[in-house]
């Protein structure tokens, strides 16, 4: 693919409710989206106009990994950007890690682009995303992850709400402080049928062994990300002093920190998350990684627009998705989508079907929430 134009948009779209982490309160999503335009070669010889749609996961501050819209708009349109323009027509959704490796990091920015030039490629081909990847399913489980809520009987209040609408697994954000009170109070409401989990988004230390040590008698799926990122040695410490699985988020930034976790056994499951690790191309390495090792992956998410809900969704339909992700109803985050909303039935997103991602941004909505645009060229 020869690209003619890089387009980068910042939207800004209000969050139903705030959503609090161990992090911070989020009130907004604000995201850097990509849209590649461009011609192929098409089937008969012939060049094909294509375009497609890329968004990156980071957020509006470094306050989840390094990674921030700010400086994603800049590392795309002064490095990403001019080394794809330099490779002519030889730009293929493979190539785009090769032809931006030069870059150290930044894998959030370059998932993006690897994305909108992945989704023109297919809308192109007629190919859907989920059958380039290998989805063997047509649609997925979806579990909801629940922020901290400022009382317990409010946390309950929350928790009883998604399951009325079917969500298959409940995931709980923790933090010093919001820990076995709450969890416990779920667990005890809904019995130990209830798909359970829990996030500390890197909240605590070796130091806290002992406290994360009493959720072993809560019964849960696993503990996500417990310590900090760069704490590989750590985690696998703390793994052996838990029965609960832990899983890895933050820490699993490419197949090959997959392979390592594994390796250290700081990891019996990884939240996979395509932005994370540097798009959906690596995002499947890790999920084949992990199912060479007996490891099970889910899909996380960063309150996505449809546009990575939609590839999300994919990527969930692979045969090694064995645990419900947090791909769930756009109205989890959002009164109305950039897309069309992806809904809840029976406990299910349904994975698209159409070219490329399956979805489009809604033109009037796209104008409404975009706070900045920059088109690039050669
Ligand atoms: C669904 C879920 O829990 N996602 C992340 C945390 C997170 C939380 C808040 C966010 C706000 C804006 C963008 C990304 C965000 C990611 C996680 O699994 O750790
Ligand atoms: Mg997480």
């Amino acid at each position: 693919m020869r690209l003619r134009d890089i387009e980068l948009r910042i939207v800004r779209m209000p969050l139903r409710s705030p959503f609090r982490t161990s992090f911070g309160v989020e009130t907004e999503k604000v995201a850097l989206l990509v849209r590649v335009r461009g011609d192929l070669r098409g089937p008969g010889g012939d060049r094909v106009e294509t375009g497609g749609w890329g968004e990156c996961v980071a957020m509006e501050e470094p306050l989840y990994s390094a990674e921030y819209v700010a400086g994603a708009v800049q590392v795309t349109r002064d490095f990403l950007a001019p080394r794809l323009f330099a490779a002519g027509d030889a730009v293929t959704a493979e190539r785009v890690g090769p032809l931006l490796a030069g870059v150290v990091g930044h894998r959030m920015a370059k998932a993006a682009v690897e994305m909108a030039v992945l989704d023109a490629e297919l809308r192109a081909r007629g190919v859907p995303l989920a059958e380039h990847l290998g989805a063997v399913r047509d649609r997925v489980p979806s579990g909801v992850s629940v922020g901290i809520q400022p009382s317990v009987p409010e946390l309950l209040d929350v928790v009883a709400g998604y399951l009325d609408e079917g969500y298959v697994r409940i995931k709980l954000k923790i933090a010093p402080g919001w820990v076995l009170e709450p969890v416990r109070a779920v667990r005890e409401r809904w019995g130990d049928d209830l798909l359970l989990q829990v996030d500390a988004n890197a909240a605590f230390t070796l130091a806290d062994a002992p406290l994360l040590q009493r959720l072993d008698e809560l019964g849960l799926l696993l503990i996500e990300q417990p310590l900090a990122e760069d704490d590989l040695v750590q985690h696998a410490e703390l793994a052996r002093m838990l029965r609960t699985p832990v899983c890895l988020d933050e820490s699993v930034v490419s197949a090959r920190a997959a392979a390592d976790a594994i390796r250290l056994g700081a990891a019996r499951v990884i939240n996979v998350k395509p932005g994370r690790v540097g798009g959906y191309l690596e995002a499947r390495r890790v999920h084949d990684v992990a199912v060479a090792n007996g490891v099970a992956v889910w899909c996380g998410g960063m309150l996505e627009t449809g546009l990575g809900r939609a590839a999300n969704a994919a990527l969930a339909a692979l045969p090694g998705f064995t645990l419900p992700g947090d791909v769930s109803a756009s109205s989890r985050f959002y009164e109305t989508d950039l897309t069309r909303p992806f809904v809840l039935e029976d406990g299910h997103v349904a994975v698209p079907t159409g070219p490329g991602l399956g979805v489009e941004p809604v033109p009037e909505l796209l104008a409404e929430w975009t706070s900045w645009r920059q088109v690039l060229s050669p």
